[in-house]
């Protein structure tokens, strides 16, 4: 018999020749083993919140689609929690288990109580989706990882999804700035950390422009995105889905867009005089870390090992740059890179930001209080300088951990404070840099050597010392546009006013990419390859993955202006 009051749903269910008792009763639905004796064995319980679907009859999806439509059976699907993979989180998998009921209504009952239940306490999971597939990322899988391992599961949750395969750099960009996105409840890039800022730019950009905010202003407070976006790892590095989900999974990075997850994220804007050039989440990074892209970007056929072999190369050549770096530090009674800290899943000086970057939100009704000052506060502060030669310079809004270095580039860092770690490695010996280098991958202090200094701060600009000055871009000349402004073909809707003398600007670090050719940045002493003569005084900008065309850079943060399906890492093992 099933009982049924308002709290408690509960019956007596066999799963093989086992029985149980199963209870759904507030967020969970569990099921304890009765013995012969009546006596009660081991439960499992499911929070409500991570059933995947209820189905009628026997199913089967995996290795293939199978049903048997019997009545007294149901099958439930949710995220089952697996042992440590290959990250420093936990992978999730698919989780089924077949009840047999003593009665066809007493079946019919219990799927609608559970489809009842998942609609009330999963009021966030989104129901259509599109989907973003770059064929020519990482090992080019990325649409045999779409239909064969994520498809089925977006089929099994009820979630419809319109796929555009692109067939071109910057493509997914340019869709979601521009088409109609009604009833999509986030974007899915399958891909690698390119993909995902071809999207952050699109979704950022989109939301500026409909609040008619002027992405250039390196003062203006951008407006939070409210679509969400969802990261299918098949690239290279795939940096931002590796530190915040802890482990590059497809299947368990599918089964936190369908439940909705939820997490907000820290993006830095980069600034040359008053343009936006560039978003970035992961890394913006000059010296070594421009130095490997550019080199990498000759060997995109090798796939993933280019940037090992490219790190190889640049490292053997053993530069540093002369540099001046300016900064506005964070509040240090907050937090610090040097704290020994994680930010996990749920993680306090994340939360508590919220209320700090956002002083004028109403909770209450989701708005932003249109009154306020739309420039932002957080640039108060001094500018601490310093100068000198730098083997590499690093700014990162959040730790930037990877396969090849489980706790990143700052592995204190947070994801959504609203600050990034700006990482100095002054110029040193090959063994000394090696020595920091070597100790990304381990347990070692990096920050722990006489080079290498750390900050928390707000905002960075970097200048060439006098005598170096900065030179426009002569190879494949392209306007560059921002985000809003390729939408808008009237620049009057724009409220910051100033985009007009900006197309003038001239973008020629032209890339393009899989299939295509590669054509590389050149600048005069800029000389890509181990095999250079001279020595160069000027290495260039890698923002998350892309060469940026310009030197003397300003970078901002902007607290938890996108929020990603995903709710950080969960694991407390981490390194
Ligand atoms: C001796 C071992 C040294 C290991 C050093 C590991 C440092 C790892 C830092 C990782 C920071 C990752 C920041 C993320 C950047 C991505 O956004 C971005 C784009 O990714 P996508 O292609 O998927 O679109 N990726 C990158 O720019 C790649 C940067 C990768 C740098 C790796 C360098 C490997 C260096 C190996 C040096 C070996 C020296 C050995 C000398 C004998
Ligand atoms: N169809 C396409 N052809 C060429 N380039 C593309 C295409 N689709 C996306 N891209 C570009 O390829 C770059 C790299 O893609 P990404 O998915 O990040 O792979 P990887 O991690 O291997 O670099 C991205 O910057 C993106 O803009
Ligand atoms: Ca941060």
């Amino acid at each position: 018999m099933m009982e049924i009051d308002s709290v408690r749903v509960e019956s007596s269910l066999w799963i093989g020749n086992k029985r149980y008792r199963a209870f759904l009763s507030g967020w969970y639905f569990s099921w304890t083993e009765i013995d012969k004796r009546n006596r009660e064995k081991k439960t499992i319980s499911v929070p409500v919140s991570e059933v995947i679907g209820v189905k009628e009859g026997q199913v089967e999806i995996q290795p293939q689609k199978k049903v048997e439509d019997t009545d007294l059976d149901f099958t439930l699907f949710y995220v089952k929690r697996g042992s440590k993979g290959n990250g420093i989180g936990a992978p999730r998998s698919l989780g089924r288990t077949q009840f047999c009921c003593p009665s066809r209504d007493v079946r019919d009952q219990w799927i609608t109580q559970l489809r009842t239940a998942l609609k009330t306490h999963s009021p966030s999971r989104p129901h259509r989706l599109l989907v973003f597939i770059n064929p020519f990322g990482g090992k080019k899988r990325g649409k045999q990882i779409f239909h064969s391992l994520v498809a089925p599961l977006f089929e099994l949750a009820g979630i419809s999804s319109h796929v555009v395969v692109t067939e071109r750099a910057n493509q997914a960009r340019d869709y979601i700035l521009k088409k109609d996105l009604t009833g999509f409840d986030g974007v899915i890039c399958v891909g690698g950390d390119g993909m995902f800022s071809e999207l952050l730019h699109g979704v950022i950009g989109r939301t500026q422009q409909e609040a008619g905010i002027s992405e250039h202003d390196p003062t203006a407070m951008l407006r939070p995105c409210d679509l969400h976006i969802g990261i299918i790892p098949a690239g290279s590095t795939d940096c931002v889905c590796f530190t915040t989900v802890g482990i590059n999974d497809p299947v368990t990075s599918t089964l936190h867009i369908i439940i909705g997850d939820s997490q907000p994220l820290d993006v830095c804007s980069v600034h040359y005089q008053s343009t936006l050039v560039h978003y970035s989440v992961s890394m913006v990074g000059y010296g070594f870390y421009g130095d490997v892209l550019a080199e990498s970007e000759r060997h995109r056929w090798m796939g993933p090992l280019r940037y090992d072999y490219s790190g190889c190369m640049v490292y053997l050549c053993n530069r540093s740059y002369p540099g001046l770096v300016q900064y506005i530090p964070a509040d240090s009674h907050i937090s610090s890179p040097r704290d020994n800290t994680r930010c996990l899943s749920g993680c306090r000086v994340c939360s508590e930001s919220k209320e700090r970057l956002f002083p004028h939100f109403d909770s209450s009704s989701s708005l932003y209080s249109t009154t306020v000052s739309q420039y932002s506060s957080e640039l108060e502060g001094e500018w601490v300088t310093v100068e000198g030669r730098f083997k590499c310079i690093s700014l990162t809004c959040i730790s930037s951990s990877c396969p090849r270095s489980p706790k990143g580039l700052s592995p204190s860092a947070h994801l959504a404070d609203g600050t990034a770690d700006l990482i100095l490695v002054r110029e040193t010996n090959p063994l000394g840099f090696l020595t920091y280098l070597h100790r990304h991958t381990n347990t070692q202090d990096q920050f722990d050597l006489p080079f290498v200094e750390v900050h928390r701060v707000k905002a960075v600009r970097f200048s060439l010392p006098p005598g170096e000055e900065e030179e426009e871009y002569e190879e494949g000349d392209r306007e560059i546009q921002t985000s809003a402004e390729r939408v808008l073909e009237d620049p009057e809707k724009l409220s910051g006013g100033n985009t007009a003398g900006h197309s003038q600007q001239r973008f020629s670090a032209r890339k393009e990419r899989g299939n295509v050719t590669t054509s590389r940045v050149k600048r005069r002493g800029f000389v890509c390859g181990p095999c250079c003569a001279k020595p160069r005084s000027i290495s260039v900008w890698n923002c998350d993955g892309e060469l940026l065309p310009h030197t003397e850079i300003s970078c901002r943060v902007h607290g938890q202006l996108v929020r990603l399906f995903a709710r950080g890492i969960e694991d407390s093992a981490v390194p």
